[in-house]
């Protein structure tokens, strides 16, 4: 499904991947570790099409995720480490989401109540009003909505209480099968149970890659 070439993104001189090779298939729900710094973030930004390589290449399902962004976003689900400051109110917001990325309405909020999220008593409230936990259950809720094949979190629980937490990793674990569940951690503890393999990089490289 996620195929990484070489790749190699630098920003001036400052090496942030250098030549990375892996590739993320269906069934596969992976830990990616490393010290702060490390390059997770940059890979999964060129995953989704942020960046253009110095070297190399990504193809999500055969397409390129810079020249094919749209349809390759429509592939994947995508929780950010920090929540984007959107100033939409969640009935619009939820709107805007059905309509631009055929998400069900009925099932974000199914989710968002399986997340302890509370949206009736928050409709008319901007999103960015919402406190950092609701803003995450919110994003998370849209993100199993949404049924992507590949579903991508950048260190998503940094904002949730324990409870929340164990909300979201059994929402996951009902939700992985046929898919790619790619997560940045830092608490491997927290997702032994749902992941398959770990990937742990370092300076800009894959230095560990275990699947059990
Ligand atoms: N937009 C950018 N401009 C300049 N340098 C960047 C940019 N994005 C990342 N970097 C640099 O690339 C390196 C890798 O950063 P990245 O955010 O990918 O690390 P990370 O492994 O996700 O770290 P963390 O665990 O702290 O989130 C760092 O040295 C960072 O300063």
């Amino acid at each position: 499904m996620i195929k990484i070439e070489n790749l190699t993104k630098k920003f001036g001189s400052h090496v942030s991947l250098d030549s990375v090779n892996c590739e993320f298939n269906k069934n596969e729900s992976i830990a990616l570790m490393g010290a702060n710094g490390a390059g997770k973030t940059t890979l999964i930004r060129s995953i989704l099409g942020y960046y253009h390589a110095d070297a190399g290449s990504v193809s999500i399902n055969g397409l390129d995720p810079i020249k094919q962004r749209v349809e390759v976003l429509k592939e994947i689900s995508f929780v950010p480490q920090l929540p984007p400051p959107i100033k939409l109110n969640i009935e619009e917001l939820i709107h805007y989401i059905s309509v631009s990325a055929e998400v069900d309405e009925d099932k974000i909020m199914h989710y968002a109540n399986e997340m302890k999220l509370d949206l009736a008593a928050n409709m008319k409230k901007s999103f960015f009003k919402l406190s950092g936990g609701m803003k995450q259950k919110l994003l998370i809720a849209i993100s199993i909505a949404k049924r992507s094949d590949i579903i991508i979190y950048d260190e998503p629980t940094a904002n949730l209480d324990p409870k929340a937490r164990d909300d979201f990793y059994r929402l996951l674990k009902q939700n992985e099968d046929e898919k790619v569940l790619l997560f940045v951690t830092h608490r491997l503890e927290e997702v032994k149970d749902l992941v398959n393999r770990q990937i742990y990089m370092d300076l800009g490289k894959v230095v560990s890659d275990e699947k059990f």
